[in-house]
């Protein structure tokens, strides 16, 4: 996999970090030194997460002392390496805070507690998903894929905002990466029931959802290129993963999928790479409104550039989460 710069100093906060493709964004972003915020709705998970990421990191470079031992039996690698390993296990820039992204209260106490720390954000990973769950409502009342995938990164996103413009400058655009999905090229956006209220197919809903985030990021970069914010807004599709996102499928596809996974899916490091790419790749300075797909921008479903349709959508998101239309095109950053 590509080799990235260093980012000390820079934050991120990655959504649904505590497994599968978050996890893994969160492990490497962290080991190229980023401070990472985990943020989920399992304090047990998210707390696993943070110490097997601390563990994982630290084991590498055993071995890798390991290594250097046999090879060069030379003192001066030891002291250097047993240094590295108490100097990683305390100070590994990963935490995890509460955010459940199915209830609107929530992620504002979660913005709320970020912003009491009182430190930039230079990259924000909206991560965190479900699919094919059967017909069940958020906190709120929405559909679970369309108010959990879509409405709470919409609303963690704009609270977000200020601080991210706040944090960017000109030659290093503070990154917005969301984490879309292919099966948005058959998505439909039923403007007239969002909620999927008149009929519900658990896959009509899982692609609308990821249809929305698609149309929410176009939307999004327009308004921060017109505001002039130095904020880029991207859109990744992770491939197919072999992830825990798959738990809900009927049992004959996990059995199939059990059995071909090592040769039709990714690993979840493998999925990882574009949302990392997105988040960090010196190439992606300054680059927004891409679609991107195994780190190389790419097309996505044409309707999904439809302006007038992203538009309505972003006001009607607007009114749903009860925030104004006004913060991302007011505000200058
Ligand atoms: N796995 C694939 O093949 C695939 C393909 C295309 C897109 N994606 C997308 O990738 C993203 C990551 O999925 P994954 O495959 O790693 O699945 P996963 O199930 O391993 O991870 C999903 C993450 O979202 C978190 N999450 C779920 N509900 C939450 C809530 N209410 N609040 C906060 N966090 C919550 C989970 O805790 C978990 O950390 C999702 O958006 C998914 O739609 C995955």
């Amino acid at each position: 996999s590509a080799v990235f710069p260093t980012q000390n100093g820079k934050v991120a906060i990655v959504t649904g970090g505590t497994k599968g493709i978050g996890y893994q964004t969160v492990k490497h972003l962290a080991r190229l030194g980023m401070h990472v915020i985990i943020a989920g709705n399992s304090e047990s998970d998210g707390q696993e997460a943070v110490r097997k990421i601390k563990e994982e990191t630290l084991t590498g470079k055993v071995t890798l002392s390991q290594e250097s031992l046999l090879m060069s039996m030379c003192f001066y690698i030891i002291i250097s390496d047993l240094t590295r390993f108490v100097f990683i296990s305390s100070f590994l820039p990963v935490e995890f805070l509460y955010c459940d992204l199915a209830s609107m209260k929530s992620i504002r106490q979660f913005v709320q507690q970020f912003r009491a720390k009182n430190c930039p954000l230079h990259v924000l990973v909206n991560n965190a998903g479900v699919m094919l769950v059967p017909e069940r409502k958020t906190e709120d009342g929405f559909e679970e894929h369309f108010g959990l995938n879509y409405l709470g990164h919409f609303l963690l996103t704009n609270l977000l905002l200020d601080t991210l413009k706040q944090s960017g400058t000109h030659s290093h655009n503070a990154r917005i990466i969301t984490v879309s999905s292919a099966t948005h090229y058959v998505g439909k956006l039923h403007l007239d029931d969002l909620q999927s209220r008149c009929s519900y197919s658990p896959h009509g809903a899982y692609a609308q959802s990821k249809l929305a985030l698609v149309l929410f990021t176009y939307r999004l970069q327009h308004l921060l290129t017109a505001n002039g914010s130095h904020v880029t807004a991207n859109v990744v599709d992770p491939g197919v993963v072999n992830t825990e996102l798959y738990k809900h499928v009927f049992w004959v596809v996990k059995v199939v999928k059990w059995m071909t996974a090592w040769l039709f899916f990714k690993t979840p490091e493998e999925g990882a790479s574009t949302t990392i790419y997105a988040a960090i790749s010196p190439e992606m300075e300054g680059a927004g409104g891409c679609y991107l797909y195994n780190e190389e921008r790419t097309k996505s479903a044409d309707v999904a550039y439809d302006e007038e349709l992203q538009r309505v959508l972003w006001t009607e998101s607007c009114k749903m989460v009860g925030i104004s239309d006004e913060p991302v095109t007011l505000s200058v950053g």
